[in-house]
């Protein structure tokens, strides 16, 4: 067992529909944890993007409107909220519109910067979290205790995502799976494992099984290296 008071930082990455928010919340609560979705705080801040009106296409612009933007993020595992300007966005950000505009300011590399120097707070304000995202495991957390990538097949992906989110059409759940992960890999590894990370396939394990195993692996120790 993990001893509820030590210092615990876990990351996990993966692309989408692999299960990283809903199982990295699950872990988070099993664990007695913080839990950081980062994909949330992208989205958050590409909704302010599109509010305000800003030209996707103006990096300058996106940057400045990213370093502007009040965030305000819910770090606890039972309540999902998200603020920007102190308007509740928490539904919003799921949606289509800001499904296929995110990637445009996550691979703006200033605005990545902003976001990672406020991760890396959010996280240093918890003595245990689970963060969880596209580059946690390699820039925001690398000294995180474990250190998971969490993968699964297109096809479970994709499967996933449609159940998820209902009515979708064929060619929209593309984009907004495997699209939109190409646009997301040309500025953060989530493909592969970097060294001390650990693969965590859930193609074929359900969604209590790959909570346990992200269990098992907070519980076995720090790195696959140990
Ligand atoms: N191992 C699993 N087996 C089956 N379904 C899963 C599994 N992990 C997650 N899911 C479901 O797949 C969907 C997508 O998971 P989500 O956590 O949103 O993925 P991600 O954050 O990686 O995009 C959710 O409805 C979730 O409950
Ligand atoms: N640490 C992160 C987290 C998310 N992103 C990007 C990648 C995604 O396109 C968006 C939204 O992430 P999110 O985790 O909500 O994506 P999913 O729909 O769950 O696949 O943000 C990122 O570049 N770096």
């Amino acid at each position: 067992m993990i001893a509820a008071q030590s210092r615990l930082v876990v990351a996990i990455d993966g692309p989408s529909g692999s299960g990283k928010s809903s199982v990295a919340k699950e872990a988070a609560r099993r664990l007695d944890a913080a839990y950081l979705d980062t994909g949330a705080m992208y989205r958050a801040v590409t909704w302010h993007c599109l509010d305000a009106g800003t030209d996707l296409s103006d990096a300058a612009a996106v940057a400045q409107a990213v370093r502007d933007a009040d965030l305000d993020i819910s770090t606890d595992p039972g309540t999902e909220r998200v603020l920007i300007h102190g308007t509740d966005v928490t539904a919003t950000i799921r949606e289509q519109f800001v499904s296929e505009s995110v990637s445009a300011v996550a691979t703006n590399l200033e605005a990545r910067a902003e976001l990672v120097r406020r991760q890396r707070e959010l996280i240093g304000e918890h003595a245990r979290i689970v963060a969880e995202g596209r580059d946690i495991t390699t820039v925001v957390a690398p000294d995180a205790q474990t250190r998971i990538l969490l993968t699964a097949s297109e096809e479970a992906r994709m499967r996933r995502r449609g159940l998820q989110l209902g009515q979708v059409d064929g060619a929209a759940l593309k984009r907004q799976v495997v699209e939109r992960d190409a646009k997301d890999s040309t500025v953060s590894n989530f493909t592969t494992a970097t060294d001390g990370v650990y693969t965590l396939d859930s193609s074929d394990l359900d969604f209590e099984q790959t909570v346990e195993a992200v269990i098992s692996l907070v519980e076995a120790g720090s790195s696959p290296l140990d």
